[in-house]
């Protein structure tokens, strides 16, 4: 088995909220592999980015906890310095909106070149002549011209295949996609999941694919993580997440999907929202203030990730007897009561 490339291991990332942190990625461990897409999914606000971006040591203001060993180095030691050398060098991230990640007054070409620079060696003409090779590899026709092109110029989709192009100009090892598709139109997000997935077989980089899709997931991943609440709530492989899912947040996702199966039937939709980290209860399942119909008893305290199958790891003992059911006019009262007690009980806006 190849060794692990990325192993993160009890990451909290806390955020200032009224005086006071509150974590947002509440302990978290996971693995990524050489080779390996490891999808994490979970709504809004459940603390994906914040986990991406702490891997990356993006938050300047946050407090952050526990080791991301990558390669063997603790990246929650480096500093500013030490990570310039290797984001955009050993790992690269690909980002939602690719008009953030470009720089609006720079010709393609001079960007790609830009970080060929910064990480390689080689003279001005060669980066050059291989700033058009990697267009020509990610698919952009008339790769001469559009290196000669401003980001404005460009379409969505050829935006985001020159964010990619960039990202595995120095063949990363570790490549980090947080919602590499959801600004794109749907005709052109299976492309370029398609070329994302192909470029990683042939570079074998590990990926972190953060994702709220669970169509994407399925199209990509090897291992899912399931976050919720800043909490992983499910780890499995991804047959097993499909085939086999187990915690009760992870089933209400599931079937807030249309399948195949569902087409023309009623979807499920997960009522509430994933709380404020400052009108978090921590000490009970997180999830279960939105499945009210499941009685307190089978849920632990402190609810704890464990292993129930081979490689297939589960929070809380909630699952055992779970069950769907349609949210009725009760829970909805029940949901909205909660939400009313937390109000009541909850500090500041957040503080960015
Ligand atoms: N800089 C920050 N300061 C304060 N709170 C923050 C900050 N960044 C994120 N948060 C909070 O941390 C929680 C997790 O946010 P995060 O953006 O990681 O969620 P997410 O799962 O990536 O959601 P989305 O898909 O909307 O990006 C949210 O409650 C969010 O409000």
């Amino acid at each position: 088995m190849a060794e692990n490339l990325l192993e993160v291991n009890n990451l909290t990332t806390s955020f200032k909220i009224g005086g006071t942190y509150f974590a947002a990625v509440d302990d978290v461990s996971l693995t990524i592999k050489p080779n390996e897409v490891l999808a994490l999914v979970g709504e809004s606000g459940s603390g994906k980015s914040a986990t991406a971006f702490s891997i990356m040591g993006l938050h300047t203001k946050a407090r952050i906890e526990g080791e991301v060993n990558f390669l063997g180095k603790d990246l929650t030691k480096f500093g500013p310095n030490q990570f310039n050398k290797i984001r955009g060098g050993e790992i690269a991230m690909i980002f939602q909106d690719p008009m953030t990640a470009l720089n609006p007054l720079m010709r393609i070409k001079a960007q790609i070149v830009e970080t060929l620079t910064i990480h390689g060696k080689k003279s001005k003409n060669e980066n050059e002549k291989y700033a058009v090779e990697l267009l020509e590899r990610v698919g952009i026709a008339r790769a001469e011209q559009v290196a000669e092109a401003y980001p404005h110029e460009l379409s969505g989709g050829m935006r985001q295949r020159v964010v990619i192009a960039i990202a595995i100009a120095n063949r990363p090892k570790l490549l980090i996609a947080d919602e590499p598709t959801t600004a794109l139109d749907v005709t052109i997000q299976a492309q370029i999941l398609d070329l994302i997935r192909e470029l990683q077989e042939d570079l074998g980089s590990g990926v972190l694919l953060i994702t709220h899709d669970l169509g994407v997931v399925a199209e990509m991943a090897d291992r899912v993580a399931v976050m919720y609440a800043g909490e992983i709530v499910e780890l499995a492989p991804v047959r097993e997440i499909f085939k086999n899912p187990k915690h009760p947040y992870t089933r209400s996702l599931l079937t807030s999907i249309p399948s195949e199966e569902q087409m023309g039937g009623k979807l499920h939709v997960i009522q509430g929202v994933v709380p404020a980290l400052h009108k978090l209860d921590r000490t009970i399942c997180r999830f279960s203030p939105r499945i009210p119909w499941i009685d307190a008893s089978e849920h632990e305290e402190n609810p704890e990730l464990r292993e129930v199958e081979e490689g297939h790891w589960v929070r809380c003992t909630c699952y055992k007897n779970f069950y769907l059911k349609e949210t009725n006019a009760e829970d909805l009262a029940e949901l909205e009561n909660q939400e009313l007690e937390r109000d009541a009980v909850g500090g500041n806006e957040d503080e960015q």
